[in-house]
């Protein structure tokens, strides 16, 4: 059966971290994932955790300065983006979480490209021993512009020259069908790599059960190709987050 993480970072935004967990957790979430926790002192995220039974499944290295959206591909900037990498396991550790998505930043060129590739081996180096895995997500250019990885072609090579088994894909469906279309193909064809999945309309980006993407059509595959993992409901929600979860009952597969 289909299972939804809460991204908290689109889903609760008005509550405190904890809360927000509380609250997906009462809206019958089988998991929760954030983007940027830090302010949040990680105790309390642990206790909400431990109190509702969800697990907290990912979160995002820092963004960087304003206007930026990662270091980890911005050649001289490596030091800052270790400090990231390793501020992302520290917390991911008290918390419990086995995800981290490494984010690359606004950059371009072959220079971006080996020191995003450096950038993982050393975040895939330091987050092996404690069982997480490393992620990375091609964003659609609509939303980030300028941004480094764009495609699942490109992530594909990426993934191929860093060449270690705890770096994978973050396939979201929405930024795949606003970049690449065909959806359910690309999933296929880019299953064995995929670390976590995200959803969210299109193109929209608002609850899956509107806009042009079939999400009931999507959940069945990923139901008949085995996906047993929870899919991030990370989407705006055109209203109040609570009132706005039908598509948890109608679109789940089963
Ligand atoms: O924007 C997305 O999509 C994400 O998954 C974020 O983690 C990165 O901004
Ligand atoms: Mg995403």
């Amino acid at each position: 059966m289909t299972q939804f993480s809460a991204n908290l970072g689109f889903l609760w935004t008005e509550l405190p971290l904890p809360d927000a967990i509380r609250a997906a957790a009462a809206a019958g979430f089988e998991a929760v994932e954030c983007h940027w926790p830090y302010e949040t002192p990680a105790e309390d995220v642990r206790m909400a955790l431990h109190e509702t039974g969800l697990p907290m499944l990912a979160l995002n290295t820092v963004r960087g300065d304003a206007g930026q959206n990662g270091l980890s591909a911005l050649p001289d900037r490596q030091e800052q983006a270790q400090h990231a990498i390793d501020q992302a396991i520290g917390y991911a550790r008290r918390i419990g979480v086995s995800k981290i998505h490494v984010m690359a930043g606004i950059a371009q060129g072959a220079k971006a490209h080996d020191t995003f590739v450096a950038n993982l081996r050393y975040a895939c180096g330091a987050a092996v021993a404690h069982g997480i895995t490393i992620l990375i997500e091609p964003l659609n250019a609509h939303d980030a512009p300028g941004y480094f990885l764009n495609t699942l072609a490109q992530a594909a090579n990426i993934i191929a020259e860093v060449e270690r088994d705890n770096l994978k894909l973050m396939f979201d469906c929405y930024h795949v069908a606003r970049t690449e279309g065909d959806v359910a193909s690309h999933l296929q064809e880019y299953l064995p790599m995929i670390g976590h999945i995200q959803f969210a309309s299109v193109p929209e980006r608002a609850q899956p059960d509107g806009g042009d993407l079939d999400y009931a059509e999507i959940f069945a595959l990923l139901d008949r190709l085995g996906w047993d993992q929870p899919l991030g409901a990370e989407y705006r929600p055109s209203r109040e987050t609570g009132v706005g979860l039908g598509w948890m009952q109608t679109l789940r597969a089963d």
